[in-house]
């Protein structure tokens, strides 16, 4: 190795020099991993020699995580040569647990032959007050002092980064213009401070609506704007949005002792669909912003026409689901499970339809996911199981006793049972119906889903007889191991496994193993979409134990059932 060639002043020196500057010094011996610390250098911090031993990772441990990787690239550009001095800026956690910003330099003073570093020296400068002005002064510039929500310079900024990375990743973004309605009345009836504080008010109201990845600007006045970022799937997300904007800024404001009310109208841009830069953004949600406002204000609209179209459809179709509890529109189909061993009909699944005043017979695939979002469903779901009740008293005591039916059960209404399993079976029996009467249908989501797997009380259910099944098994996002949940008493194999089902074929091995998977759970197996004599074949010759297809039953209205019932009961 090299020896360290002499220097020009005396270390004790310069050091000495250094440290009157203020500034904290420090010398690494590199090669021998051993660095030294001044006293100057300890104090900023507040350590002692006894805390940091001279070692070089004691003090890079100290650094803040995210300012490392940046050191160590200005560190490696001295070593290589690529700087004159090494210099950079960083945290340093201090003995009582705060950190510090210093500014860092240093040169090598010593290197071997090859040029490797063997010796570097430098200081440290506490840089801390500098840092919190510079911040301060950055959020001045960046953020609007009556809300402190992010002005329009740090919404621009924050923009064009997100138009960069959604072009990249093939995201979409919605741009919302939200300006209030009448504010101006605001000012003029209470005040001045009395609309500031509304603004206040408002712009928390907005946070609040939306997630931390999204962003919220106030522009100035009663204008803020909306960056949703990384918008997938349906628009009816942005819809989502906007509707929770709307009705949060609908409801009253306190302003000291006073009450105000405003409203909002929001204009939406999406890119790319809109718009492919910033300019042509605003352009576009400010267009549509405008539009709601000429329209009379309070709501929001889409700057496409297209999927301005399609959300007004689900609005009305929104409004009019609504109406059609009251206006009675909803009715109960029951589609026949039918025995492998051709006993009589004894299990109907419950399908709902609604009776569209102009669009006819629905399915709930046109309503269903609208239900849900609105919540709706819960009051849809309740009426279901009461008319339910209703059809299988009178179909126990008229066509069979063991008669039971099947509902389908979503998230939403799991969620409301949470906890509740006793007063839900309690509820049924109110209803004349028992607990073995009903067989309710999950969907393996909502089995897998951890929150709601402590919620459901799978046991209490069948303790009180009501029958469980996993619906939809066998698909593409199945898993083997839903089979095995406690609670389970049915299993309803999906259409996919029985769709080109012929013997001997590797999907026919493929279902025959499911089907004894199942029946070492001792769960009763039904076939869904059966649609075929060949595969009633394949299906009775594998053991599953019963069959639901339109080829064999297909669904009736519940009115109808009783006599289809009588048609097809199994001669004696
Ligand atoms: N209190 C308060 N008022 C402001 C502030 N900035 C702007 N304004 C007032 O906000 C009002 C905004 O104007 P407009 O949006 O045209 O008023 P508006 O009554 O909401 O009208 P529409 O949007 O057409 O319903 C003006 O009266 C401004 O004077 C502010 O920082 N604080």
């Amino acid at each position: 190795m090299a020896k360290d060639p002499p220097l020009i002043i005396g270390e004790e020196t310069w050091k000495l020099a250094l440290e009157a500057s203020g500034d904290g010094v420090w010398d690494w011996h590199i090669q021998e991993g051993v660095e030294h610390f001044s006293p100057g250098f300890l104090s900023i911090y507040g350590y002692t020699l006894e805390d940091l031993a001279a070692d070089p990772d004691a003090i890079d441990a100290l650094t803040h995580p995210d300012d490392r990787e940046q050191m160590a690239r200005d560190r490696q550009a001295h070593f290589e040569g690529r700087t004159a001095v090494y210099r950079n800026e960083h945290r340093v956690r201090c003995k009582d647990g705060s950190l510090k910003w210093v500014l860092t330099r240093g040169m090598v003073i010593a290197r071997s032959a090859d040029g490797r570093p063997l010796r570097m020296v430098g200081t440290h400068t506490d840089i801390t007050s500098r840092k919190l002005v510079e911040a301060q002064t950055w959020r001045q510039a960046h953020h609007d002092a009556l809300t402190d929500l992010p002005n329009r310079r740090l919404l621009t900024e924050r923009l064009s980064t997100e138009i960069k990375h959604a072009r990249r990743d093939g995201h979409q973004l919605a741009l919302m213009a939200l300006d209030l309605d009448r504010f101006k009345a605001v000012n003029d009836q209470w005040g001045h401070d009395a609309g500031d504080e509304l603004l206040r008010q408002a712009a928390q109201r907005i946070a609040a609506c939306i997630r931390e990845v999204d962003m919220v600007a106030r522009l100035g006045g009663d204008e803020f704007i909306v960056l949703l970022t990384d918008v997938q799937g349906e628009p009816s997300c942005i819809e989502r949005v906007a509707s929770a904007l709307v009705a949060r800024l609908d409801e009253v404001f306190t302003l000291g002792g006073h009450k105000a009310s405003v409203s909002a109208s929001i204009g939406i841009a999406l890119f790319p669909t809109d718009a492919h830069d910033a300019r042509g953004l605003f352009k576009r949600a400010d267009q549509a912003l405008y539009a709601v406002k000429r329209a009379g204000r309070r709501g929001y609209r889409f700057a496409g026409d297209a999927l301005q179209d399609a959300a007004q459809a689900r609005s009305r179709l929104g409004q009019e689901l609504r109406q059609a509890l009251d206006r009675e529109e909803f009715r109960v189909h029951v589609q026949p499970v039918l025995p492998i061993d051709a006993g009589p009909c004894l299990h109907a699944e419950v399908l709902l339809r609604w009776q569209h005043p102009v669009l006819g017979l629905l399915g709930p695939g046109s309503f269903l996911a609208l239900a849900e979002s609105s919540g709706l469903i819960r009051d849809i779901g309740s009426w279901v199981l009461r008319d339910s009740a209703r059809w299988l008293r009178q179909w126990r005591e008229t066509l069979h006793p063991d008669l039971s039916l099947s509902l389908n059960i979503s998230g939403v209404q799991l969620r409301e049972w949470s906890g509740k399993v006793t007063d839900w079976t309690a509820h049924l029996h109110q209803l004349g119906v028992p607990g073995s009467g009903v067989v309710l249908d999950l969907r393996e989501s909502l089995l897998r889903d951890t929150h709601l797997r402590g919620l459901l009380q799978l046991p209490a259910l069948r303790a009180a007889g009501v029958g469980v099944a996993l619906d939809d098994f066998g698909n593409a996002d199945s898993r083997l191991d839903s089979l095995r949940h406690p609670g389970l008493s049915q299993v309803k194999l999906a259409r996919e496994l029985i769709v080109g089902l012929k013997p001997h074929s590797r999907e026919a091995a493929w279902l025959s193993a499911l089907v004894q998977l199942a029946r070492s759970q001792g769960l009763r197996t039904i076939a869904k979409g059966v649609e075929s004599a060949a595969q009633v074949q394949v299906l009775s010759r594998l053991g599953v134990d019963a069959l639901q297809g339109q080829h064999l039953a297909a669904a009736v209205p519940a009115a109808d059932f009783s006599d289809w019932w009588q048609a097809h009961r199994p001669a004696p």
